[in-house]
C-alpha cells in the first residue's frame, strides 16, 4: 500500500480507469472535463480505446496489461489519489487486474460498471461480469449502475421507482459500501437511489426529454468521485453530481448524425 502526501496548495486528486471515447462525450474524456469542471486535479489510467462517434463504437481495442498497470502505478505511487474512478474496463482479465490494483490506494473508489454503450455496442465482455461482482464490487465506496447493469449484475428487473430498493439491496448484497441505481432509463421523473443498507436518499429530478445524452453515466459518477475527494458524504456529493449532470443534460447539442454529448462545459455558456 503507497501513502503520499497531499501537498499543499494542490488541488484534490482524481484517477479516472476507463476507456476512450474517440468522440470526447463518455469515457476518460468525459470524466477529465467533469473533473475540471469540479476543481479536482484529473489524471487517467487508459483500459482500452474506442473508435466512437455519435452513431455507434466502430472498433474497441484494448490496451495490454502492462500498459494499464504501468499507468495506474504511475500515478499512484507517485502523485496519490484522493479518489478512484472505473468506468469501462472491457475484459476479464483488466477487470481483475484494475481490482487488484485498488488495494494500492485507501483512497474512495466509484465503480461505474459499464456494460454497454447506448446504442447497444458491448464495453465488457460476458465471461468479465462476474469477476465485476467477485473483485470490483467488494471495492467499492459506491457503485453507480444503470438499469442495464442492475439486471446484468444481480438479474432484477426494474419496471418503476417503487422497484429501486429491491435492486439496490441485491447490489449491497455484493459487497459495495454505497448503491447509486440510476433510473435514467424509467419512465416518468429521472430517479435515482442512493443507499447504504441504512440510509436512504432518492434523488428525483424532472425528465428532461432530449435527444443528446451522450456521457450521462459517466459524467455522474465522475461528479460524484470529484466531490467525495473534497471530502463530501456520498449523500452530498450523489446530489451535487445529479444537479451537474442534469444541467449538462439539458445543455446537450447535436454533434454527427446521431445522439450528441451533454454539454461538461455548460456553466460557461450560461
Ligand atoms: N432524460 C433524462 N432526464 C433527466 N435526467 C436523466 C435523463 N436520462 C438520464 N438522466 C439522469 O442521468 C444520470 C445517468 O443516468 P443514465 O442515463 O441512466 O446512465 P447511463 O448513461 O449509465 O445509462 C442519472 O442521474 C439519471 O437519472
Ligand atoms: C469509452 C466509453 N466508456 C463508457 C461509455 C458509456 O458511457 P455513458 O456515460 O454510460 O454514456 P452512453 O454510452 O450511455 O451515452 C462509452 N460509451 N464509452
Amino acid at each position: 500500500m503507497m501513502t503520499c502526501h497531499e501537498p499543499a496548495g494542490a488541488p484534490p486528486r482524481a484517477l479516472t480507469i476507463a476507456g476512450s471515447d474517440s468522440g470526447g462525450g463518455a469515457g476518460i474524456q468525459a470524466d477529465l472535463k467533469t473533473m475540471l469542471e469540479f476543481g479536482v486535479h484529473g489524471m487517467s489510467a487508459i483500459v482500452a480505446v474506442t473508435a466512437q462517434n455519435s452513431v455507434g463504437v466502430h472498433g474497441v481495442w484494448d490496451l495490454p496489461a502492462e500498459a494499464v498497470r504501468g499507468q495506474i502505478r504511475a500515478v499512484v505511487d507517485d502523485i496519490g489519489v484522493d479518489v478512484v474512478k472505473t468506468g469501462m474496463l472491457s475484459s476479464a482479465a483488466l477487470v481483475a487486474l484494475v481490482a487488484g490494483e485498488l488495494d494500492r490506494t485507501r483512497a474512495p473508489v466509484v465503480v461505474d460498471p459499464v456494460g454497454v454503450s447506448k446504442h447497444g455496442d458491448p464495453l465488457l465482455a460476458p465471461d468479465a461480469v462476474d469477476v465485476v461482482r467477485r473483485e470490483l464490487l467488494p471495492r467499492a465506496t459506491v457503485v453507480t449502475p444503470n438499469l442495464d447493469e442492475v439486471r446484468l449484475l444481480t438479474g432484477v428487473e426494474v419496471h418503476d421507482a417503487a422497484d429501486l430498493p429491491r435492486a439496490a439491496e441485491a447490489l449491497l448484497a455484493l459487497g459495495p459500501a454505497w448503491v447509486l441505481v440510476k433510473g435514467g432509463h424509467l419512465r416518468g421523473d429521472a430517479v435515482d437511489l442512493l443507499t447504504d443498507g441504512t440510509s436512504r436518499f432518492l434523488l428525483r429530478g424532472p425528465r428532461l426529454d432530449r435527444r443528446h445524452t451522450h456521457g450521462t453515466g459517466c459524467t455522474l459518477a465522475s461528479a460524484l468521485a470529484s466531490r467525495l475527494a473534497w471530502g463530501d458524504t456520498p449523500e452530498q456529493a450523489a446530489k451535487a453530481a445529479k444537479d451537474y449532470v442534469s444541467g449538462a443534460l439539458a445543455a446537450g447539442f447535436p454533434l454527427g448524425a446521431g445522439i450528441g454529448p451533454v454539454d461538461h462545459g455548460y456553466r460557461h455558456r450560461r
